[in-house]
């Protein structure tokens, strides 16, 4: 098979049932999305940690001023070096933020170019298994928490617990009996957020994926805008996205409660440290142990230690969330995709392809009901074939076993006597024309959805398929012609133009193999019958296979293919087929009348 075998599965889709934040496989997978920028991550954390290094003898810088002061002497000199220390920190650390600021938006791109990449390109099974909102949140949402981890959270962790472990070098120095009364405080402050900061991961986790209900509730909605409406149904689905919002409301806030915790814990351990430092250093400076600019250096490297402290605490938090989207979006990109080779030379004989189904079965899913049981017919190239019968008999399937967008779980499907599985798949996809029972157009201009399958076709080919489409009227109707916007889903068109607009695709890449399920159901009489002679015109030169619910449509097929409940009962003419089945005698005495009237 030409798919690879990743797990087909995001086992953080639903919200609890991932791993959680701090697993390996969580941290694997955010340095995994890191690795790439880890030059420009480490040149920005080197920055900042020289900015924080020239932060750190302002101090000493300050203490000596005190000192030079004291004793009376001039100090323009010494305010002139703290002066210049001040700066170089100051630009020191800007360029480091520039610098990481560059990276995380470049470990951002690359992450959202992955996803956009694979998530084109993912196998029909995977892609209907998950979703659509979903997985739009992993590209939008995960990436952007990613961001934040690539710059404050990583660069945070590096110099914050470097300067730290300088800053408390430093105060070592100036006096060790001042520092066992710190690092007491900060014993207690690092107890406190070591119950806190697992929380914060968590909740924050939980947002994360409240954010991507919400993405799939309104991809829901906007899925089916109009039938909403006329169903009266807005305040449910209000509803419904009024609870995902509420829900990441809770957890935000959640999230929200847990950080003020840990903010307060480190601000009221900065004001019990100062008041223990304050009263400690005091007497020890009534007994002369040490000096008054000792004490306010000291003081100083413990204004600046605290929030670095904090920071620590909040970074854990951070880290937690970053590694929770990162396995999200790694999970993404490991889903399995189809092959990706691209055409290189056309192997294929030129004109029309003959197809044949040998003894296929196949059902969607292991366990769901069987959809084919041992479908065989052969169908030479050139002419039109319809497959006619009940609904869910079967028709629809014929088609996206031949697109291979499934593979059948038994017998084989040949196109031009060679089975598709050995056919690379651009090459098949590049053979056939599809046009899909509910004709998708997107949001563009009618230019764009025209030339989606065929890029580069001319202006000329371009008119000459709006013709055979009997779209040639409505593009000059459009106030800017080809060039004119079709809206959400083609929304400013009528079925009827969408269908034509499809079929008039599927002709621009002048297919070997033409697929139309139930491509004309829309259109009037008038214009029905005239795409009819074009099939039937485009019959002479292409294989054409048609699924039909309506038998006017399909009277004069070559032959036509009648199936039930997942098998194939007859194949012959109309002619034939009215004498010889009798689901397709039935078929044809209930809608025959019509076909009469819409002929005559
Ligand atoms: N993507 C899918 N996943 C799971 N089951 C599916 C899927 N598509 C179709 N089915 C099921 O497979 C069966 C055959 O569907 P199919 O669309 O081939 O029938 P059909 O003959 O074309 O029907 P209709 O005439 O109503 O379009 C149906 O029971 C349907 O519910």
């Amino acid at each position: 098979m030409s798919v690879d075998t990743r797990a087909e599965h995001l086992t953080t889709a639903q919200a609890g049932s991932g791993h959680a934040p701090t697993t390996h496989p969580a941290r694997c997978a955010l340095a995994r999305q890191l690795m790439p920028q880890r030059g420009p991550i480490l040149g920005g954390t080197l920055l900042g940690l020289l900015g924080g290094a020239a932060g750190l003898v302002q101090p000493l810088a300050a203490k000596r001023l005190v000192d030079e002061l004291g004793a009376g002497h001039r100090a323009t000199g010494d305010m002139l070096a703290l002066g210049a220390l001040v700066l170089t920190g100051a630009v020191l650390v800007a360029l480091g933020y520039y610098v990481l600021e560059r990276a995380a938006e470049s470990v951002v791109c690359a992450a959202r170019r992955r996803l956009a990449g694979r998530l084109l390109r993912l196998r029909v099974p995977v892609a209907e298994r998950h979703d659509p909102g979903d997985l739009i949140a992993r590209v939008t949402s995960d990436t952007t928490v990613l961001r934040q981890v690539a710059t404050q959270a990583m660069a945070s962790a590096l110099t914050q617990t470097v300067i730290s472990l300088i800053t408390v070098g430093m105060m070592a120095l100036l006096d060790p009996v001042l520092l066992v009364v710190t690092l007491a405080v900060i014993a207690l402050v690092a107890v406190a957020c070591g119950g806190i900061v697992p929380r914060i991961g968590r909740a924050a986790q939980q947002t994360q994926q409240a954010i991507g209900d919400m993405a799939t509730a309104l991809e829901r909605a906007f899925g089916a805008f109009r039938t909403i409406k006329a169903c009266g149904a807005e305040q449910r689905e209000i509803a419904r996205l009024h609870e995902a919002a509420e829900h990441a409301r809770r957890t935000g806030v959640r999230a929200a409660s847990w950080e003020v915790a840990s903010d307060t814990v480190t601000g009221a351990a900065t004001h019990i440290a100062f008041l223990a430092v304050l009263g400690v250093g005091g007497a020890r400076v009534a007994a002369h142990a040490i000096s008054v600019s000792t004490l306010v250096a000291f003081l100083l490297y413990l204004f600046s230690l605290a929030p670095r402290v904090g920071q620590l605490a909040a970074v854990a938090g951070q880290l937690q969330v970053g590694a929770a989207a990162a396995l999200r979006i790694g999970e993404t990109e490991d889903l399995p995709v189809e092959e990706t080779t691209p055409i290189t030379s056309h192997t294929e004989p030129p004109g029309p392809a003959a197809v044949a189904f040998d003894r296929v079965s196949f059902a969607y899913r292991p366990g769901s009901p069987v959809v084919h049981r041992d479908v065989s017919f052969t169908i030479p190239a050139r002419g039109m074939t319809a497959f006619v019968g009940p609904s869910g008999a079967g028709k629809t399937t014929v088609f996206s076993l031949i697109e291979r967008f499934w593979e059948p779980d038994a017998g084989r499907i040949l196109l031009d006597g060679r089975d598709t599985r050995h056919w690379p798949l651009a090459e098949l996809r590049a053979a056939t024309g599809y046009v899909e029972q509910d004709a998708p157009v997107l949001a563009g201009t009618l230019r764009d959805n025209l030339l989606l399958g065929c890029p580069h076709a001319t202006e000329n080919q371009l008119r000459t398929v709006l013709r055979r489409a009997r779209l040639d009227t409505v593009a000059d109707r459009l106030p800017q012609g080809l060039d004119t916007p079709v809206g959400h889903r083609g929304s400013n068109l009528s079925g009827g133009e969408r269908q034509r607009i499809a079929i008039a695709r599927a002709l621009l890449r002048t297919p070997r193999l033409l697929l139309l399920d139930e491509a004309t159901s829309q259109l009037d009489a008038a214009n029905e019958a005239a795409l009819r002679d074009t099939i039937a015109d485009l019959a002479r030169t292409t294989t054409v296979l048609v699924v039909a619910h309506r038998l006017s449509t399909v009277t004069n097929a070559d032959r036509i293919v009648v199936m039930e409940a997942g098998r194939v009962r007859a194949v012959g003419t109309h002619a034939h087929l009215v004498q010889g089945d009798a689901l397709y005698a039935e078929l044809a005495a209930t809608q025959l009348v019509n076909y009469s009237a819409v002929d005559d």
